[in-house]
Parts: C-alpha cells; structure tokens; sequence
C-alpha cells in the first residue's frame, strides 16, 4: 500500500488518508495492531489518551525501526483535561507515553459546549502547535457553530475535524462546511463499527470487484477525499483493509453508497455530557 494517497493538510503537511485507529484496545493489542499495521505499509495511527494504550502504541512505533519523519501519529485531548494550563500538562503526558518528541496531529476529542472550555483548549493547542510540537491540531467531534467560534476567534484554522463518518451517516452539510474552511474530513467508525458490512448495496459491489465490503467502503471513503481510521485486531483485515488501489468504484457505486445515508449515528454523543 506503499501508494496510498496522502491529503495536504492547511498546515503543509501530509497526512496518510488510510491510518489504524486503535480505540479501545488495550496497550497490548494496540502494540500488536500498530507493528502489524507498520508492516503492512500504513504510516498513519490514530491513538487518544482516553484510549489509555498510548504506551503500547509508542512501543511499536519505536520498535518498527521506522524513520519518524515517515510516520503521522494523532493523539487527542480528553474532555477531563479541557482548559489552557491543563491541556498543556495533558499534551505532556500523552508525549511522554508515546515516547515521542513530537505528535504530527494533535487533536481536542470532544468540545462539549456547555463547559465553555474548548475556546482556551485550542488557545494552548496553538501553542503548542507554535512550539513544534505538534506539527498539525484540529478537532474532533465539532458541529459548524463549534468549528466557526474557533475561526472567529483565533488565526489558525484546524487542520482536521475528525468525525463519525460511514455509509449509514454520511453528513454532506458538515463535510461541505469543511470543504469551504478548508479543513480535512477524517471519518472515525469508518467502517460503522463493522455493521454496515453485510449491506446487500456493498457485498453486491464487493462481489463484482472480487473484493471485501470493507474494501469497498474504505475505498469510498479515498474517493471522496477522506482520511479514514479503521480499527482492526485481526492482522488478516489490518492488511486487506489497506489494499485499496487495485480497482476503483465508478460513479453508479459512489451513487448507490450515497444512497445508504440513513443519518444514523453509531457512536455515543458526548457533546452533551459534561
Ligand atoms: N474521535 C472520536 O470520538 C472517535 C474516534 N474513533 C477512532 O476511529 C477508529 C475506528 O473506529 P471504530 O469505532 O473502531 O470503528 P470501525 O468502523 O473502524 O470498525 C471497527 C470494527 O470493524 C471490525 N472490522 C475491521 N475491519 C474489518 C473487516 N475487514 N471485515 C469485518 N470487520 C472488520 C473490527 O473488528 P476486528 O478487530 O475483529 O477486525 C471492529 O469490530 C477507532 O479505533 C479510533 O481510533 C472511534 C470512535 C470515536
Ligand atoms: O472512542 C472514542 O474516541 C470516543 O470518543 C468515545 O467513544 C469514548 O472513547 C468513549 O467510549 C467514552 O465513553
């Protein structure tokens, strides 16, 4: 997969559009996952400090004898370290677990409005993205009032919104948003957790490119410009799910997936949690 794309982030740097997310593993499954994933050829791996593995993740980043500058790390902010001075410890921290000297992508996970937090979170990842030490920041989690507060009241636009993304909830109103701000889509649970996978609409595109469903809406997510994180355990999938360049779907596929938005929503919303 040496040739998968990478997108241009408004930062100037390129980020793999196909990365391994590694949410909910452990330290050592994510240990596994990320070295398998290396060998594979993925250079992208989105970890979190909530995710608690940022440890094992780090692990086999070092191990892979990989030079750093051909690596793109995310990690993110969690919602109990919002706040200026707090996220600037918590950044420490999850680079200090990492073991690296800095993160390519640095995200705040949730802005959850109502604590008023996420205006000074972003003011201490500017400066931390000043320092080098985060070479990208953007978000996750952020509707078009959140992304607009944080345009309207500082220089740097973030680079990415990471969000929950899948044939079942599409969102064209965001992803045009962060077209026009130019700010990168990256789709998480880009798989729908797996469950959208036995659609009669993808095995039946699978079955006519001999590939599998996840195939198939991995290379959805390519063709529309996303960055996606799929997670995998299994080294089997980590590898067939990043072979994505030997076909390509045609314009009657990419309307027949559009047509499976069903504005269903998978993951839990903890925008309103506090
Ligand atoms: N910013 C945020 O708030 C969030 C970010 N994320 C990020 O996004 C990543 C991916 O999202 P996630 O929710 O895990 O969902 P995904 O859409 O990536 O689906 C993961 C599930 O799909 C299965 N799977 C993977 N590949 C295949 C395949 N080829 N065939 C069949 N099943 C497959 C996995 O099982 P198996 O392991 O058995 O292969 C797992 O159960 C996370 O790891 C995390 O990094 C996720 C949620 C929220
Ligand atoms: O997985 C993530 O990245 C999330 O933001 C949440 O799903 C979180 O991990 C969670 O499950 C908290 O209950």
């Amino acid at each position: 997969m040496s040739g998968l794309p990478r997108v241009t982030l408004n930062a100037g740097t390129a980020m793999p559009q196909l990365g391994l997310g590694v949410g909910h593993l452990t330290d050592a499954q994510a240990a596994v996952a990320v070295s398998t994933a290396l060998e594979c050829g993925y250079r992208g791996i989105d970890t979190a400090a909530v995710y608690a593995n940022e440890r094992g993740t780090g692990r086999a980043l070092a191990a892979s004898g990989l030079p750093r500058a051909d690596l793109f790390v995310t990690t993110k902010l969690w919602n109990a370290d919002q706040g200026h001075d707090r996220t600037l410890r918590a950044f420490d921290a999850s680079l200090a677990a990492l073991g690296l000297e800095y993160v390519d992508l640095y995200l705040i996970h949730w802005p959850q409005p109502a604590r008023e937090l996420y205006p000074e979170s972003w003011r201490a990842l500017e400066r931390i993205h000043a320092e080098g030490r985060a070479r990208a920041i953007g978000v996750s989690n952020f509707c078009i009032p959140h992304l607009e507060r944080l345009v309207a009241g500082s220089g740097i636009v973030p680079a990415v919104n990471q969000i929950e993304l899948h044939p079942w909830y599409q969102r064209p109103a965001l992803r045009a948003h962060h077209r026009a701000r130019g700010i990168a889509t990256e789709a998480y649970s880009p798989l729908g957790q797996g469950e959208v996978l036995g659609l009669p609409v993808l095995t039946a595109i699978a079955g006519r490119y001999g590939v599998t469903a996840a195939q198939v809406v991995l290379r959805w997510h390519l063709q529309l410009g996303h960055i996606a994180i799929p997670r995998s355990a299994d080294p089997a999938r980590i590898r067939r799910n990043a072979d994505l360049l030997g076909f390509a779907l045609d314009d009657a596929d990419l309307a027949a997936i559009a047509g499976l938005d069903a504005g269903r929503r998978l993951g839990p919303d903890l925008n309103g949690v506090g």
